[in-house]
This record gives C-alpha cells, structure tokens and sequence, in this order.
C-alpha cells in the first residue's frame, strides 16, 4: 500500500496530494474498484450528485477495513441544486444516498454563471458546514473572477476549486491565484482521459529517465504543480500504479517541459459557457 502524503487545507482539514476519480464507476463493480484503491493507499474519492454513484461510494466506504475518520468523501452540488436552501438539501441529499453522518468536502460543481445563484449557493455551503453536514467547502470549475466574487460576497474563500488541470491545459495563471488566496487545487481529468498525452515523446523520454511510467510521470507533474489529482482507473494494477509516485522528483525544468506541452482544453469545458444541470 502506498502512503499518500497530504497538505493543511486553507480550513485547518488535512487534504491528500493524490485522490481517486470516480466518473463512471457504478454498481457492484464500481464498488469494488473504490475498495481496491482505498486499499491501494487511495484516501481521498471524489463523487458527485450527478455521477450516480454516491451510494456505491458510500457502500465502499462502509465496507472498508479503513475507518470513516481515515476516509475523505467528497462530493458536489448539481447546476439543478443551485440556492442557498436548495444547496443544502443536496448535501442531505448526498449524505442519504451515500448512509454517511458528514461530507469531508462538498463542491459546488459548475458555476453556470447564466444561471446567476452560485453566490447563493456559496451561502448554502456555508449554511451546510455551520451544520456540521460537511467539513471542507470548494468549488469546481471556477475562474478567478468568479473565485472573487464569493469571497468579496461572503468572506470565505473555497478550500479547494477543482478544475480541468493536465499537462495540454496547465492552467498556470488560475493555479497563482489559488496560491495567492489559499485555495488548494485539484485537477480533474489529471491524464487527460488517457489521450495522446501518454505518448508523447517528451513524456515518454522523460519516464525513461525516472525509470517510472509516463502515467506516473505526468501524476508527479501534479504534486509538483501543488494540485491534488484525481485520476480515475477502474484496475486495480493501474490504481496502484497512479499512486507510486513519492519516491522520485521532476527537476523545475522537467516541470516546465512538461507544462510546455499545453494546447488547451480537452473538450469545450469553458466554464463561461459550459453549463450542466
Ligand atoms: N469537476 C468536474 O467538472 C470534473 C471532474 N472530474 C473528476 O476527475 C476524475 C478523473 O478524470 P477523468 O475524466 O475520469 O479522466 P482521467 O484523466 O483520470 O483518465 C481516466 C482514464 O485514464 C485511464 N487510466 C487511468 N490510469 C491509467 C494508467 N495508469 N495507464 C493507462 N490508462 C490509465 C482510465 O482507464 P481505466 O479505468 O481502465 O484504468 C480512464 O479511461 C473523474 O473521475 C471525476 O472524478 C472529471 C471531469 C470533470
Ligand atoms: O465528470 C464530471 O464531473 C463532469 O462534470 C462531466 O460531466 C464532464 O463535464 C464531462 O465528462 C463532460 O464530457
């Protein structure tokens, strides 16, 4: 099993370098794939409302050998829960399906700014911690402008934004405002969703020379990079796999290399025009 390190929230809550991804591991089968990471070493699930899985998350967590205190779920608000109150009820909602007492994380989980309530439900977030529903708060998918505004609303900044983050899309001027205000950055889509990335010859070379893999050469990027990924794998080889990666360092121009790869987004993912429900 692998020690995965962990960083001080902006919220006193420790946070794990590397999380699981769980988009798209459903049933009986995605159940058993969260428990093979959690016995990897994995400590961190990342779900959502609308992955459908909360009660697959919550059944892997239950059942595990690890205690709840040791465990950290996190789940997020759908666009159709956006509200103060509406917001909350889907964090009761959340705990509900998942039998679980208290969230460790809870994000908001797109800003669908045409919509115009993420201020609102920033508020509800803050409603659900005050209760104790859940520990940490952030979004996911926010701008700096955005990012601005709840903390100029409401005074209390995100612990986490969880954003498209991979060695195409580096996002290096949101990551320094995270870093200016505190906020913990997490990376969704950490691989890219196992494009091209892989196989590009700089990655290839680079894995050769730290005598790892290029998965876990673009995952040490990420820690490197202060951003807690979360990559999803469905196989217990390659949850393993995604975790080994505290036994080498990238040099600063490795870093760089890598981060010179960037072309843009996986898919049209602007959160200024990108809306899910
Ligand atoms: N907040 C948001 O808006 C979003 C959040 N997310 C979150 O981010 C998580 C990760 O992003 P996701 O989009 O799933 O994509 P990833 O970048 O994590 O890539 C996942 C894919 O890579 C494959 N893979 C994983 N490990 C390896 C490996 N070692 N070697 C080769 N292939 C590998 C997986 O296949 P296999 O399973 O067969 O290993 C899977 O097909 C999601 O699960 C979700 O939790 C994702 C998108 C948006
Ligand atoms: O995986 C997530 O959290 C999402 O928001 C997805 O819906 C994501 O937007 C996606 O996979 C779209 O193709």
């Amino acid at each position: 099993m692998t020690h995965i390190p962990a960083v001080t929230l902006n919220d006193g809550f420790s946070f794990p370098e590397l999380g699981l991804g769980t988009y798209n591991l459903r049933g009986a089968e995605g159940t058993a794939a969260i428990q093979t990471a959690v016995d990897a070493g994995y400590r961190l699930l990342d779900s959502a409302v609308n992955y459908e899985n909360e009660a697959e998350v919550g059944e892997a967590v239950r059942g595990s050998s690890v205690a709840r205190d040791d465990l950290l779920v996190a789940s997020k608000v759908p666009g159709r829960s956006h509200g103060r109150a509406e917001a909350v009820a889907s964090v009761e909602s959340s705990l509900r399906a998942m039998r679980l007492d208290y969230l460790d994380l809870e994000l908001i989980h797109w800003p669908n700014p045409s919509v115009g309530k993420y201020v609102d439900t920033w508020r509800g977030l803050i409603d659900a911690r005050e209760r104790g529903l859940v520990r940490s708060i952030g979004v996911s998918n926010f701008t700096e402008a955005m990012l601005s505004e709840l903390i100029d609303a409401t005074g209390v900044v995100p612990a986490v934004n969880q954003v498209e983050l991979h060695p195409y899309f580096p996002q290096a001027a949101l990551r320094a405002f995270h870093a200016e205000h505190g906020i913990r950055t997490e990376s969704w889509s950490p691989l890219a969703r196992r494009t091209e990335l892989l196989t590009e010859q700089l990655i290839q070379e680079l894995a050769v020379v730290h005598a790892v893999t290029p998965t876990q050469l673009v995952l040490r990027w990420h820690v490197q990079l202060d951003s807690t990924a979360i990559p999803k794998s469905s196989d217990p080889d390659r949850q393993r796999e995604n975790a080994d990666l505290f036994t080498f360092s990238l040099t600063d121009d490795q870093v760089a290399a890598i981060s010179a790869l960037e072309r843009g987004r996986l898919w049209d993912g602007d959160p200024l025009t990108h809306e899910e429900m």
